[in-house]
């Protein structure tokens, strides 16, 4: 049986800082971000907007777009490490506001039947949310899910992760009638317990905490979004999981260069330049090139062979990662969708063509596994106008940007802001407190 992607959307938030902006105000020379790293734009949520807005926002336009009735979706599951409550899951808070803006069309409690669900592994939780989906409609055919993955990156001001920060969503229609992709059936697992970058219950005092029952503890713990990192050994641990996956991969195939059949090489990008600055390892092992030493690694990155094979393998998935920044789970689907955008743009014929998966979560866990493009794909592409869709978003200062990651806006930046939003949170009520509260304008 058949299984992969009938339809496909995405949501970027409409405000973004411009990278060359942020490294003259924190003294780093724009080269190293822009030649360096690939940065350009950095998407950034306004103040009403989080991870359930903005995972409404892609599953109502998948709905919407592609015409699906919400009553055949059977279950709605959610990869993020944005959630916004340790035990409700952010995927009901976007079920319920798109149930709501459905409900004139449908009726009431469109999903009342659906299964809905967060999945959690930093960068991976959405693909770990899609292969579970796979196994669920190959196992009850006919049916549908409906796969989220909605984050946003937040670093510390001033750190070096800062110019890392971005966010956005990607919404799927997984079911047996593959109109954009068909999955195929071998994946490599790489996993290994590692503390590179992760969100930890961090400990502060009670009076920092509004309306706390009486009776709680002199220290609390509570989650933040800016996570504790080492960047360089984050690179690593990639680097060491993407490897090992991809040769758990191999060992279940039989072709002797896999990455060689395959048109795209799609990696979770937590910047734009990150697939092609990981994969110089495989690279040089698939290809019996020395790379022990700092002048072996540069000699294979800036090899004629290697820059050929990101120009035509690498290169137009991370164009999207450019303007965007780090989606978290949504980055490896948005190099998708940029890569399939530009073949779409320049009318190469991509039908039966192999893409590899390379994706990453820290913490930390690897996966690498392919799909072949269907026949009928441009019909899912052509509405998406990637490009055009984030030409048109509002770029901020320098110093909203600051205010906004201080969250010390009461006021959405955006005037006349469309869409999902937060209305408020409960502060008083002390059965309700910290329930969220949405609408759509
Ligand atoms: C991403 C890092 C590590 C970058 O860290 P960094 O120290 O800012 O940069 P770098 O030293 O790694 O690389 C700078 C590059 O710019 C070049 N450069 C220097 N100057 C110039 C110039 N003038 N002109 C042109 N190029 C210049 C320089 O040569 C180098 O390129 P290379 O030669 O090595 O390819 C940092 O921003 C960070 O810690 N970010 C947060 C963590 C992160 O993104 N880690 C990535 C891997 S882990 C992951 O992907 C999982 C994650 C983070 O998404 C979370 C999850 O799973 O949930």
């Amino acid at each position: 049986m058949k299984i992969g992607i009938e339809a496909a959307s995405f949501y970027v938030p409409k405000l973004y800082l411009e990278i060359r902006e942020l490294a003259e105000k924190r003294g780093i020379e724009p080269a190293k971000l822009e030649k360096g790293l690939g940065l350009h734009k950095m998407a950034l949520a306004d103040v009403h907007e989080d991870a359930a807005t903005f995972a409404a926002e892609s599953l109502y336009k998948l709905i919407a777009d592609y015409d699906i009735n919400p009553a055949e979706i059977s279950r709605i599951y959610l990869g993020t490490e944005s959630a916004l409550d340790a035990a409700k899951p952010t995927a009901t808070f976007a079920m319920q506001m798109v149930e709501e803006k459905l409900e004139e069309k449908f009726g009431k409690r469109i999903f009342k039947n659906c299964d809905v669900v967060d999945l959690t592994f930093a960068c991976v939780g959405a693909i770990d949310a899609l292969q579970n989906c796979i196994d669920f409609c190959k196992a009850n055919p006919g049916k549908k899910a409906v796969v989220i993955a909605a984050d946003y990156a937040k670093y510390e001001l001033a750190s070096s992760g800062e110019y890392t920060q971005g966010g956005g969503s990607v919404a799927l229609l997984v079911s047996d009638k593959p109109q954009l992709l068909e999955f195929e059936n071998t994946w490599g697992v790489a996993t290994e317990s590692v503390f590179d970058f992760f969100k930890p219950r961090r400990i502060i005092e009670k009076s920092a905490v509004q309306n706390l029952p009486e009776n709680s503890p002199e220290k609390i713990e509570i989650f933040t979004d800016e996570p504790v990192f080492d960047g360089q050994y984050s690179n690593q641990c990639y680097q060491n999981r993407i490897r090992e996956a991809y040769e758990h991969y191999k060992s279940q195939i039989s072709s002797e260069k896999p990455y060689e059949n395959w048109r795209f090489l799609i990696f979770h990008l937590p910047y734009a330049f990150h697939g092609k600055r990981v994969f110089t390892e495989l690279f040089a092992i698939e290809n019996n090139l020395p790379f022990d030493t700092l002048d072996d690694q540069k000699a294979v990155a800036k090899s004629e062979a290697y820059l050929k094979f990101i120009n035509e393998k690498i290169e137009t998935s991370q164009r999207a990662s450019s303007e965007i920044g780090n989606m978290y789970t949504a980055s490896i689907f948005m190099a998708l969708f940029s890569a399939l955008q530009v073949s779409f743009n320049e009318n190469e014929d991509l039908m039966g063509k192999e893409i590899g998966f390379l994706a990453y979560g820290s913490g930390s866990k690897a996966k690498v596994f392919t799909a072949k493009i269907s026949e009928n794909w441009k019909e899912i592409v052509e509405k998406w106008r990637l490009f055009e869709v984030l030409k048109q978003r509002q770029e901020i200062d320098f110093e909203t940007y600051e205010k906004l990651h201080r969250k010390q806006l009461k006021n959405s930046v955006q005037e006349s802001n469309s869409g999902f939003g937060l209305d408020r949170i409960e502060m008083e009520n002390p059965l309700s407190y910290g329930a969220r509260f949405y609408s759509f304008k």
